[in-house]
């Protein structure tokens, strides 16, 4: 609880209960009860109640109520969203937030707001904190603009160039398998190796080679789907975070540098990496650019290297790869825009205006390209609930209403996109054409479809090389293939918890023979 302040210290002269809170008159739950339309516990949701329930120590319903439930938590959240509005309570110190603007104003550059202790209940390695799961602000912000240097600048050629390879590869591999007689396949699966290929050969300059060998290297891939399920669920119940997040228990159950498979084989490798080039201390050229390097130079200490490679994989790759598996799936589905996008393709072909392959300059100024990018993003969009701001001593109000310091803003992303107020009232539709034009609506669709990848202080590091390979790809698959639903009742299994995972992606894909240049690579 803070301390008392006075009214006219805090600004605060229209709103009792707030005024009441500032003076240290009461406390934080007092508020939550007093407000009729900010107590949500008379709701016999599983989902709130399980989360409240944490606090009252009924852990067994609550952990299983979580468990079970959280892989439809967009479901569960956009109905409550619908019944409650933009901000409501899922737990005595949090509430999830819906509002675009009031999460732009929460997460602006200068913005008072710290982390929630969820973030540490993201962590995966009991040597130290990676840059997500610093939850020290300024040891945060310093962090972070040491890594961020590999993303801008000069480097910004050699991450195109990188994608460049890695969408070759993507695309070699599918067509060696229609030459094979393999026309159907499992899309989900290989765009998370393409990914997976990317950001390994960025990050230490070795592609693990999944694509090439049609693996799963190091079972990593199936070792995240088993293990996100799980963390993802359990950050949200503050004692199990605690306890798993706590150095004595991943010392015990958690991945080590010593394993022989899965996360820890991964962490073992990175160490090693990280290790022969601190001790050689030879950064390689500009040419061969890999992000370990850039680090070094930037002075960013071996340990922090290691942890923050190690969350490149996972955060640059399920992202991006849900995206694309999610934009292909409404491409396949709406045959009037899937014509559309290749008419569009092919009249850029003719007209000489894209190169062999699309740059990311040229792939900017396809109109409908980039309307269904956007499209995609919003809908499929990769982060789907979580990453609280913790709010400042002053309390804020916000939606309406006074939250006081301490409680935990989660974001459901998944409700924000779909809002019907920005988006129109097809919003739940696969539809781009709502970004053709220069409107000043769209424009604000535009800014709320960026906070996908948060805002401010709190943004993401790899959205310029998220961009540069939605940009693009569909450009690359599309001018090369076509793509075909293989089970229309069932195209895909999806569970959703902060993030997504997509299994059974099958899909039938052919050579497009009708357009051009296609067999450039
Ligand atoms: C479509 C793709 C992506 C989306 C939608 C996305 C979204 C996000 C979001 C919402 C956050 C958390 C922001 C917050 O704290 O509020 C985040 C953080 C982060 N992302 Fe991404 N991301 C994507 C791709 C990538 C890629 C490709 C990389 C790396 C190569 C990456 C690396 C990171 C890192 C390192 C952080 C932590 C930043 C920090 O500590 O402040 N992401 N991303």
């Amino acid at each position: 609880m803070s301390s008392a302040r006075t009214s006219a210290e805090t600004g605060v002269h229209d709103d009792p209960i707030k005024e009441e809170y500032c003076k240290g008159h009461i406390e934080k739950t007092d508020i939550y009860l007093r407000r009729r339309d900010y107590y949500l516990f008379q709701d016999n949701m599983l989902f709130i109640s399980a989360l409240s329930a944490i606090e009252r120590f009924r852990w067994p319903q609550a952990v299983l109520a979580m468990v079970g439930l959280i892989s439809l938590c967009h479901i569960i959240l956009d109905a409550e969203k619908k019944k409650h509005g933009d901000l409501f309570r899922v737990g005595p110190d949090a509430v999830v937030i819906s509002d675009s603007e009031a999460w732009n104003q929460i997460t602006s550059a200068r913005s008072p707001y710290t982390r929630g202790l969820w973030y540490g209940g993201t962590r995966f390695d009991y040597r130290g904190p990676n840059v997500i799961t610093e939850l020290d602000m300024p040891k945060h912000g310093k962090r972070k603009s040491k890594l961020a240097s590999a993303f801008s600048g000069k480097h910004l050629a050699i991450l195109e160039a990188k994608t460049d390879k890695w969408i070759a590869a993507l695309i070699t591999t599918i067509r060696a398998k229609i030459t094979n007689g393999n026309e159907t396949l499992d899309i989900g699966r290989m765009i998370q190796y393409f990914q997976v290929d990317l950001i390994t050969d960025l990050g230490v300059g070795q592609a693990w080679k999944d694509l090439e060998e049609d693996k799963d290297h190091f079972g990593y891939l199936k070792m995240s789907d088993l293990v996100l399920p799980v963390i993802q669920s359990f950050s949200f119940l503050p004692l199990a975070r605690a306890l798993y997040s706590s150095i004595w228990f991943m010392k015990l159950f958690g991945p080590k540098t010593t394993d022989t498979n899965g996360l820890g084989l991964f962490l073992g490798i990175l160490e090693k990496e990280v290790k022969s080039r601190f001790s050689h201390n030879t950064p390689k050229s500009d040419a061969s650019f890999d992000i370990l390097d850039e680090w070094i130079r930037h002075g960013v200490p071996a340990n922090e290297c290691q942890f923050d490679l190690a969350l490149l994989v996972p955060a640059g790759s399920e992202t991006t790869a849900m995206m694309i598996k999610g934009t292909l799936l409404h491409l396949m589905s709406s045959p009037m825009i899937y014509q559309k996008a290749k008419q569009e393709i092919k009249n850029e072909i003719a007209a000489g205006r894209i190169s062999s392959p699309v740059t990311n300059e040229e792939a900017k100024s396809l109109e409908y390209m980039q309307a269904i990018v956007r499209e995609g993003l919003r809908l499929m969009v990769p982060v789907n609930f979580g990453f609280p701001k913790r709010v400042p001593d002053s309390g804020d109000t916000l939606c309406g209403t006074f939250l006081p310091a301490g409680t935990d803003i989660y974001v459901n992303y998944h409700s924000m996109m779909r809002n019907k107020e920005v988006f129109g009232e097809d919003a739940d539709s696969f539809r781009p054409e709502r970004f053709l034009g220069s409107g000043p609506n769209n424009a604000h669709m535009v800014k709320v479809v960026e906070l996908a990848f948060g805002n401010g202080r709190f943004m993401c590091l790899g959205k310029v090389l998220a961009w540069i390979e939605m940009n693009k790809l569909f450009i690359e698959l599309l001018r090369n293939f076509d793509f075909q639903i293989t089970n229309p009742e069932k195209p895909w299994s999806r569970a959703s918890y902060t993030t997504w995972i997509v299994y059974d992606f099958w899909v039938r894909v052919t050579e497009d023979t009708t357009i051009g240049d296609a067999k450039h690579l």
